[in-house]
């Protein structure tokens, strides 16, 4: 990681340097047939092709940052954020990041089939809090996700937006120093979303540094100071929120 802190005071928390991803795809289909059939390969019907998803992206975020990522279907917003976090390597390039970045996510550890209570508490294992950790907290989750009258059913009774509620509310329960939302926010209703953007500005004045990855222009107005713009695995722009969705929109 880079010095204490830059010339202003601010310190670094997530320096990026010329990050490159390549993802191997298998291809199927005709068309990749005939081009094995070209190249005699054994594998008839399948080839391997490279999908550049980030091409030389360099940026630093701070400690307090609240960061948009923001770019079209397919530009490579969540690819960079999984490197952030280690879940992708860099073919090339680095990140570096003080502390550990954590994806908003607790999906994987619930089960639909137990009721909303059940799951607070295995998402709350999954966080890694303790059994009276999580009780301690329990009352709080539930009435944050606004889901007093339902936590004894099953999951797989809740709507989508009520399990994005509750895995929302689970997820920012524990204190992160920095934390990755990756369209999290667009399921929910008007009013939740609302609640978890205050939720993510109170992270972000906690000294935390807060990613958003979104297409609601709105949210990251509302939330970020600072965004970035990525288009076809490259930057186009990095500055002061207002500068940059408003050149976005008029692209
Ligand atoms: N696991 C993967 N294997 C192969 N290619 C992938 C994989 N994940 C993403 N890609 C490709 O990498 C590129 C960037 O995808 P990524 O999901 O990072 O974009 P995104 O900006 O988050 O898109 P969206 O706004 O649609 O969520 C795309 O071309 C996509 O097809």
């Amino acid at each position: 990681m880079a010095g204490p802190t830059d010339p202003h005071g601010r310190r670094p928390v997530v320096v990026v340097d010329d990050l490159h991803v390549e993802y191997r795809v298998l291809t199927t289909g005709k068309r990749a047939g005939a081009r094995d059939v070209r190249g005699g390969l054994l594998h008839r019907g399948r080839t391997t092709r490279t999908v550049h998803a980030l091409r030389g992206i360099s940026f630093t975020a701070y400690e307090g940052d609240s960061v948009g990522v923001i770019g079209a279907n397919g530009s490579g917003k969540s690819t960079l954020m999984r490197a952030i976090v280690g879940l992708t390597p860099a073919t090339r390039g680095s990140v570096q990041a003080a502390g550990r970045p954590s994806l908003l996510g607790v999906g994987a550890a619930l089960v639909k089939e137990l009721s909303g209570s059940r799951n607070i508490v295995l998402g709350g294992l999954a966080l890694g809090f303790s059994r009276e950790e999580i009780e301690a907290r329990h009352d709080d989750i539930v009435a944050f996700a606004g889901l007093e009258e339902f936590i004894d059913l099953p999951m797989r009774t809740y709507s989508s937006g009520m399990t994005a509620r509750l895995k929302f509310a689970i997820a920012t329960a524990r204190d992160h120093d920095i934390l990755i939302v990756d369209e999290a926010l667009a399921v929910g209703d008007k009013g939740f979303r609302a609640k978890s953007e205050g939720r993510i500005r109170e992270i972000r004045d906690d000294a935390g540094t807060v990613f958003l990855v979104s297409h609601s222009m709105k949210s990251i107005r509302d939330t970020c100071s600072r965004t970035i713009w990525i288009e076809r695995g490259s930057l186009v722009m990095d500055g002061p929120t207002d500068e940059v969705v408003t050149a976005y929109e008029a692209r």
